[in-house]
């Protein structure tokens, strides 16, 4: 399993702040090795913010050679405003030159999947099958992450079938403890399919279920700690949030 790296920044500015450059600067080599690159964009305050500070500073990103996949959304009607896809378009996307076939939004509520999340979850499943070479799930540069205070990554909770799946990609939740009830998800195994697996956690609330999940917690009460990139799982975390860390 890959190495985890924790990096810890001293407010939460700062925090978004390195995190976007980070995010500008992987993007930029994937796209100078491979002519492209493929990132899976979050939802929250940390993942929101992120997006925002590319905006401010996008460097030398080509707009136009990236994959953007979501790995949670809030089963909602288009264009409600907490849907992930929302917030990231009215913070990013809508501000710059992506090309619309490569922004993958999960499905609507009120599309032609209405009141049915696990046909909306097969259907993404498929999605992103066709963008695999022949695999089931790209090799993503980057899955941005944020957590919950009680370890929730994605619509991952503890203790749900959700965490457990070992098999399928993206699944529907129903009985979601944080509203939205109703949600779709990339699971663990998907999650895995990262080159680089991104936990950006900011505040106090979140700091006991971040020390867990990097002593290695088990992922069905912790699910952070069973979100690992191939080649690294990066921990971008505030002081806050660091806070109940070893040392
Ligand atoms: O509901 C969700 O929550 C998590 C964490 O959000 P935060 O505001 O506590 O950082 C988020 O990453 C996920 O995408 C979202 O659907």
């Amino acid at each position: 399993m890959s190495d985890i790296h924790v990096e810890v920044h001293p407010d939460t500015d700062t925090l978004v702040t390195r995190a976007a450059e980070r995010f500008v600067a992987t993007v930029v080599a994937a796209q100078k090795d491979r002519g492209t690159a493929s990132v899976v964009l979050t939802g929250g305050g940390t993942g929101i913010g992120l997006l925002e500070k590319v905006r401010e500073n996008p460097g030398d990103i080509d707009w136009r050679a990236i994959d953007i996949y979501w790995g949670d959304e809030r089963f909602l009607p288009a264009g409600d405003p907490e849907r992930n896809d929302v917030q990231a378009r009215a913070a990013l996307l809508d501000h710059v030159d992506v090309d619309p076939d490569r922004v993958h939004t999960m499905p609507v509520a009120d599309g032609i999947y209405e009141n049915d999340p696990e046909a909306a979850a097969v259907a993404y499943a498929q999605v992103l099958g066709a963008h695999a070479d022949g695999k089931q799930v790209p090799v993503f540069d980057v899955h941005l992450l944020g957590m919950g205070g009680e370890g929730h990554v994605n619509s991952l909770f503890p203790d749900t079938d959700a965490v457990r799946e070992e098999h399928r990609f993206v699944v529907a939740v129903t009985d979601s403890p944080k509203p939205p009830p109703v949600r779709v998800t990339l699971t663990l195994p998907a999650v895995r399919h990262a080159d680089e697996v991104w936990l950006v956690v900011a505040g106090d609330a979140k700091a006991e279920a971040v020390a867990a999940a990097i002593a290695g917690a088990p992922p069905v009460e912790i699910p952070a700690s069973g979100a690992r990139g191939l080649s690294a799982t990066r921990w971008l975390l505030d002081t806050s949030a660091a806070s109940r860390l070893p040392g």
